[in-house]
């Protein structure tokens, strides 16, 4: 790929990891990327190893996909790490899952913390086991005014029941005279979402080579730029990540106008 630097076109194939970010940097970079990390039990099914294996190889990816996001400057990484179809998966691999935010959140908050990295969450935490929603609410009490990257968990996220969630407070407010029906509209739709504080995304990336949404944020993606890549999560690296807001720059984005 091409990039013009300092008036000269340059193959960006010929610069450093280093140099590519701060060639990305001098460009717009997407203030909200979401993430569908898909891929998991493939990777371990490659290599002989029980699906766990992948989800933990996984983790380790957020925290270096984590720290990337960070330093290029990105203001919210969202990731889908359980939606609310995955209870269906066999118990113990819940039950491994369920334990991940506490293995995750106790290795990596101090760095989080040295990085001003803030923990927030979408989804419905009352599901989660006792000890999986007591790391997440230390995490996010403990990480509550830093004011860098804002790391959003999707945990027993599901689009369609963040959106009936959403019509059902409206309709109680209009019953409860606290609406009218002139003020149901798309913004009015928006500020009932659990991403009411957020942008929304300025870039999806999904791996594994999955190309679909999976209820993921299905409101909030109206106007976001995609990205699918056949490279299994736990093999996603800082290039991967890279490459995505790279190709994301390329783009002209119009929201339906010409
Ligand atoms: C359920 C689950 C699964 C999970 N996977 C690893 C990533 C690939 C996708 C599925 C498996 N990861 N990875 C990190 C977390 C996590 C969640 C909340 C939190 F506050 C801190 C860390 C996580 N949670």
């Amino acid at each position: 790929m091409f990039k013009k630097l300092l008036g000269k076109q340059v193959n960006i194939n010929t610069l450093s990891l280093e140099e590519r970010v701060a060639l990305s940097k001098s460009e717009p970079i997407p203030a909200h990327v979401a993430i569908i990390m898909d891929g998991n039990g493939r990777w371990a099914k490659k290599r002989a190893m029980p699906r766990v294996a992948g989800h933990h190889e996984g983790m380790k990816t957020v925290r270096k996909v984590t720290r990337f996001a960070s330093d290029l400057g990105i203001q919210v990484l969202t990731v889908y790490a359980f939606s609310t179809e995955n209870w269906k998966r066999p118990k113990p691999e819940i039950d491994f899952l369920m334990r991940l935010p506490v293995e995750f959140l106790g290795s990596f908050l101090p760095e989080m913390m040295e990085r001003n990295v803030r923990v927030e969450m979408i989804g419905d935490p009352s599901l989660l086991p006792a000890h999986t929603q007591k790391a997440l609410y230390e995490a996010m009490e403990e990480t509550k005014h830093n004011t860098g990257l804002i790391l959003n968990f999707a945990l027993n996220y599901g689009s369609r029941s963040e959106m009936v969630s959403a019509m059902k407070t409206m309709l109680q407010k209009v019953q409860d005279g606290h609406l009218t029906m002139q003020d149901i509209n798309e913004e009015c739709m928006t500020s009932h979402l659990m991403t009411a504080h957020l942008p929304e995304p300025d870039l999806l990336i999904r791996t594994s080579g999955e190309v679909r949404l999976s209820n993921f944020m299905l409101w909030q993606l109206a106007y976001t730029e995609f990205w699918f890549t056949d490279t299994l999560w736990p093999d996603f690296s800082e290039e991967n990540l890279l490459e995505a807001v790279e190709n994301y720059q390329k783009r002209n984005r119009r929201y339906g106008g010409l």
